[in-house]
């Protein structure tokens, strides 16, 4: 498994362009399978996520081809298999999306559970609940889903809560429904709006996504389209408190700062200079850092996925910041990983508090997960000394080239593959 030795104590200075969002990818890439046409996919980032939703259209036998580092053609329009219980399924969260997809498109789909980070109970009863609401029957047996209907039916849905995936999943079921289906509260995430975009570039109706009420009007079939991802929010926001936590000076490029404006209040009410261009925002970081408290919500909230960067970032500012994790229960693992390197952190539930400490100290550590990981990178680039950082392929599942985009900021990364 590979690794990372990171040499700490190094400014970032200098320009990284963000890649396509991991998140809309992997709702985009399975909504291409629903059109009787080829899609041509542009600005999809090139990540362990996205090549494993690729493997599964490809082992349904769709075809994947790459057309160059960052676009793909699908090509579904030859019919494929309604059945994806295969073991890719079972690695990656977004895999849920077949469900919704094939469901639309065949009206019967059978789809193993997902997988993805563990922040403890993931539950997607909502979405079943969802497709239940469209008229489907659905069965939930040893590991994997199955969902089936004679005709979708478009139907009135309440969110019980704001779940990005459970929008997205009946979204993609509802465009190819009969007649018109609503989701209230529904989430707002920005790949919720670039899903939603796609669809309708494919010839869907729907309205209102970016909102918390979406409304649908089914269509009879889509066709292909060519369409590019949105820049990743997160991966952004990674790069950000990588400039901040070193004290640098990076302009961070391909990106939508609006997107940004939940990090980049924190980040200036901390003391972070920000200037913010049409598609790209200057992070300088010269000066002591302030303590600020988080509270991580659904978009335009502070996002959950920033919460572990964040964490790594207010362990070194002067104060006491504290952090509530509202989405999910258990996303504090990695904080013992932090602490190897002289975090002060004491966690009560869905509260962290931190203490500021001076400066990190270099260790070896593990990536619990995909952020966790990226704050462990975070933290050691601020360290005094060498740091070992175990379980990259976790923070290979969502950033394209880190160790190349770190080390052009003027990092010192290396990566040893075993
Ligand atoms: C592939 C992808 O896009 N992953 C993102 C997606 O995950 P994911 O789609 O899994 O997260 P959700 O937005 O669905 O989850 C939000 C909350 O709703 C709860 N819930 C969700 C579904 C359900 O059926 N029942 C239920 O109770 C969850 O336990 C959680 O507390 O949104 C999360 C919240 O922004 C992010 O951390 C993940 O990076
Ligand atoms: C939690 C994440 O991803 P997933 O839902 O795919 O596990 C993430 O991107 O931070």
């Amino acid at each position: 498994m590979d690794k990372l030795l990171v040499k700490g104590r190094k400014r970032l200075v200098g320009e990284v362009m963000i890649s396509g969002a991991k998140n809309a990818a992997v709702a985009v890439l399975p909504a291409a399978i629903m059109a009787g046409g080829k899609s041509v996919l542009e600005n999809l980032p090139n990540i362990e996520d996205v090549s494993c939703i690729c493997h599964t259209i490809e082992k349904l036998g769709g075809r994947c081809v790459h057309k160059d580092k960052h676009t793909i053609e699908i090509d579904c329009s030859m019919g494929i298999d309604f059945k994806a219980t295969f073991e890719e399924v079972q690695k990656i969260r977004a895999s849920y999306y077949f469900l919704g997809a094939l469901l639309a498109r065949y009206k019967k789909a059978e789809v193993a559970m997902p997988g993805g980070c563990n922040f403890g109970k993931r539950p997607i009863d909502l979405h079943l609940k969802g497709f239940r609401a469209l008229g489907a029957t659905v069965e939930e047996e040893c590991g994997f889903v199955r969902a089936y209907a004679d005709k979708l039916v478009g139907a009135s849905i309440y969110m019980d809560q704001v779940s990005v995936g459970a929008t997205i999943n009946i979204m993609l079921a509802a465009t190819l429904a009969e007649g018109i289906t609503t989701i209230e509260n529904a989430a707002k995430e920005p790949h919720v709006v670039d899903t939603a975009n796609y669809l309708n570039m494919m010839g869907a109706n729907i309205k209102g996504a970016g909102t918390d009420v979406i409304r649908i009007k089914g269509v009879e079939k889509l066709n292909g389209a060519q369409y590019a991802i949105i820049p990743d929010q997160i991966e952004a926001g990674t790069y950000m408190i990588a400039a901040a936590i070193t004290g640098g000076d990076v302009l961070i490029k391909n990106i939508i700062p609006k997107h940004m404006d939940s990090l980049t209040a924190k980040l200036e009410e901390m003391n972070v200079k920000l200037e913010e261009g049409d598609d790209s925002i200057r992070v300088m970081a010269n000066q002591p850092l302030r303590s600020v408290n988080v509270k991580t919500m659904s978009y335009p909230g502070f996002p959950t996925d920033l919460q572990p960067q964040m964490a790594a970032l207010l362990s070194i500012c002067k104060g006491t910041s504290v952090i509530t994790e509202n989405v999910w229960d258990n996303r504090y693992q990695y904080m013992d990983e932090l602490r190897k390197l002289g975090a002060l952190v004491d966690i009560n539930g869905r509260i962290a508090t931190i203490e500021g400490i001076p400066h990190y100290q270099g260790a070896t550590v593990e990536a619990t997960d995909l952020r966790a990981g990226a704050a462990m990178i975070l933290a050691a680039l601020a360290a005094e000394g060498t740091s070992q950082i175990n379980g990259v392929r976790y923070i290979d599942r969502g950033y394209e080239d880190v160790e190349e985009k770190f080390n052009a900021l003027g990092a010192n990364i290396q990566r040893i593959s075993e």
